[in-house]
């Protein structure tokens, strides 16, 4: 039997490729990503878990189902408690604490993905927010499983691509693509090309969020 999770990777996959070819993700199998970038890019994702945890607890709030308002509701807490304690831990290598990140401000990337999930999760339905949060679980599981087949021989990059390749988010990402099929049962088409196209434009952003750090992307004025 089809599932709808295969029919939005069709949507995704696309741009799940260009991510996979991207020099930050291959330099960082490799080890040849600069740790510069790598810094840039962890200091983003302090500013950005935040509005990611907020848009997670906004999914549950739309949520109907008890089950679906407990797992987001777990993982925005669980986003804070462990990937942002990751990367928490990652800035210290660096030398950095939270208010140095805060001090270096978010880049445009950084606040237009973090706007779009919030936006999707408090204005849209249910199935909208779904669409917008489901591609930043199951890219970074996708991501996470297939560059864990190298790891990195730089053991900041093996930590990083071990919390994302390893078993417990593998299972957490599992468990929301089931309650996606679920969900995506119950709609109707024009529904589910909503939340099609939410996913698109979170998938980009993935791509963009990777690309802003390899660029240091930084505001113009
Ligand atoms: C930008 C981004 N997207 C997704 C994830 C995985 N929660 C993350 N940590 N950062």
């Amino acid at each position: 039997m089809s599932r709808f999770r295969d029919e939005l990777w069709q949507v995704v996959e696309g741009v799940y490729a260009e991510i996979l070819a991207h020099p930050f993700l291959t330099g960082l199998t490799d080890g040849t990503l600069p740790r510069e970038v790598f810094r840039y890019f962890v200091v983003q994702e302090t500013h950005f878990l935040p509005d990611y945890a907020r848009a997670l607890a906004a999914c549950g709030v739309k949520a109907a189902d008890p089950a679906a308002v407990q797992r987001f509701a777990g993982d925005a807490a669980r986003t804070v408690e462990v990937e942002h304690s990751l990367h928490v831990e990652l800035l210290a290598a660096f030398g950095m604490d939270e208010g140095d990140a805060r001090g270096e401000g978010a880049a445009p990337t950084t606040v237009g993905y973090g706007s779009y999930l919030l936006r999707a999760c408090h204005l849209g339905t249910f199935p909208e927010a779904l669409g917008a949060i489901v591609p930043c679980y199951w890219i970074y599981a996708r991501v996470g499983e297939e560059l864990l087949k190298q790891s990195s021989p730089d053991p900041l990059y093996a930590w990083w691509i071990e919390t994302y390749g390893n078993e417990p988010y593998q299972e957490t990402v599992a468990g929301v693509l089931d309650l996606l099929d679920e969900v995506a049962a119950t709609l109707p088409e024009a529904d589910r090309a909503k939340l099609c196209e939410h996913a698109l434009t979170t998938a980009r952003y993935e791509w963009l969020f990777w690309d802003a750090a390899w660029r240091r992307e930084s505001w113009p004025v």
